[in-house]
């Protein structure tokens, strides 16, 4: 079976330009799923107008998205799937794939005018990525190659701004500390973004069908709902590309809306679903009391503690996730929504909580969220999560309530106090008796 690339190509569905002609603009750090299912093609539909914004994606964990591209030119097919979904799309933009330690110089070129990340939720601690990223600006200020955007896009609150401090304190801490930091400060925008876009892992079906549909195999191939949303704080220091998006000078309300709304009731039903034994977020949701807790937990407790952007459909907002969740063509597994849930929790749930606490409210869809996550640590070991060994230790022998939930609360930071306690305690037992 022929593989795709550059001269597959004439088979295939066409480009709008020719790939050959486009130039690196963009610099991104993690080319997973996502990436290439999101900004990626937002970016593909600006380059028959500008050629000037390709992406040069570098990969830090493993070789495999780089052995997967690099023999197919860095092409690859975004497969829709689910109601409304459009045909296969072939995307062009990704010009350049490579290790992350070639990233450094790439940054100091002064064609490249933005770097773009999705390292998920663990990338955002000091750490590989961070001081990759500071090491390619110090080469850029050397060189003099001119001011730059850094924008973040991962699900995490106010994504730029903590960006931001994570780069200027690990700055501050190399030799020529005073003048990276400085620099930084005049010449580097790291605007913030709200991404939405469900994209499940690819599995080995989703490559059969792009292999059955357009007839070549694709070994890069990303799956992804019809529906994409990008809303993009307009704060960039040396231009963008002139993407299909929504942009803003306040993404918070977005993001809040969208995290606290959409991914907090992702997390719900990933570990409710799990528990209960089911494979997908969509079949979790096929069972009435899972469907109800979802809709609790967005209009009970997550709706009141939101400032929506004026014009905002919140009914509409809150049904769609509801049905984009529950399309069993997307095939999204719990137990990858699951992953990481000591760094996942406090972003897109605890938040709801102590807004709710804080005006002596009882948010108990919350509580049930994070009991559900206590549960699932505590009887589906070993989990995916980076502290997994010392939440398996903290979880092992606590056969009551009180005491796994006195043993899981510190790893999601500071305590909510002795209302949330109980309240966690309460939907603990409730969970066991199940
Ligand atoms: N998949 C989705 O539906 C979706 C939707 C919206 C936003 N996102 C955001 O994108 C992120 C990635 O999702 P994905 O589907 O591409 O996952 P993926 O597993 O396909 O890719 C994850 C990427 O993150 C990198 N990474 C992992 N841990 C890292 C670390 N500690 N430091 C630096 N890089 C690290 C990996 O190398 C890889 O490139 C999510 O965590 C989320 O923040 C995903
Ligand atoms: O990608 P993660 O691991 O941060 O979270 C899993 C899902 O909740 C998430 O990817 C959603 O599918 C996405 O945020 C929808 O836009």
């Amino acid at each position: 079976m022929t593989r795709l690339s550059m001269s597959a190509l004439r088979s295939l569905p066409a480009l709008p330009y020719d790939p050959a002609d486009v130039r690196v603009g963009i610099v991104h750090l993690g080319v997973g799923a996502f990436h290439r299912a999101h900004q990626a093609v937002y970016t593909d539909a600006t380059l028959a107008a500008d050629p000037t914004w390709g992406i040069a994606g570098f990969t830090q964990r493993s070789t495999t998205v780089r052995d997967q591209l690099a023999p197919q030119d860095c092409l690859y097919t975004v497969l829709e799937r689910g109601v409304g979904a459009g045909p296969p799309r072939i995307i062009g933009a990704l010009r350049e794939i490579g290790l992350a330690f070639e990233l450094v110089n790439r940054i100091a070129d002064p064609a490249v005018r933005l770097v773009t990340l999705t390292v998920t939720e663990k990338g955002y601690r000091p750490g590989n990525a961070v001081e990759r990223l500071v090491a390619g600006l110090e080469l850029r200020r050397r060189a003099d190659a001119g001011p730059l955007s850094v924008l973040p896009c991962d699900n995490l609150p106010a994504n730029g701004a903590t960006l931001r401090r994570i780069v200027l304190a690990h700055a501050a801490t190399v030799p020529t500390g005073d003048r990276l930091v400085e620099w930084i400060g005049s010449s580097v925008a790291f605007p913030s973004c709200m991404v939405d876009r469900i994209v499940p892992a690819t599995s080995a079906a989703d490559l059969a069908d792009v292999q059955r549909i357009l007839g070549v195999r694709d070994e890069g191939t990303v799956v992804a709902e019809p529906f994409s949303q990008w809303v993009i704080e307009d704060t960039f220091a040396a231009g963008r590309p002139a993407w299909d998006a929504t942009f803003t000078t306040d993404v918070a309300p977005y993001e809040a809306a969208k995290l606290r709304l959409l991914n907090a009731t992702h997390s719900l039903l990933a570990y409710t679903g799990a528990l209960a034994g089911h494979e997908t977020i969509a079949s979790a949701l096929t069972d009435p009391v899972l469907a109800d807790a979802a809709w609790r937990l967005m209009t009970e407790d997550a709706a009141p503690t939101l400032t929506l952007p004026d014009g905002f459909d919140l009914r509409g907002y809150q049904e769609s996730i509801l049905r984009r969740f529950a399309d069993p063509a997307l095939g999204h597994r719990t137990a990858q929504v699951a992953a990481d849930g000591s760094l996942k929790l406090p972003i897109r749930l605890l938040g709801t909580a102590r807004d709710r606490l804080g005006s002596g409210h009882t948010p108990q869809w919350t509580a049930l969220a994070v009991a559900a996550w206590m549960v699932y640590v505590a009887t589906r070991q070993p989990v995916e999560d980076p502290q997994a060994a010392a939440l398996a230790a903290a979880a092992a022998g606590r056969s009551t309530p009180a005491s796994l939930v006195d043993a899981l609360q510190p790893f999601l930071g500071e305590p909510l106090g002795t209302t949330w306690r109980d309240l966690l305690v309460e939907q603990v037992a409730r969970l066991r008796l199940n």
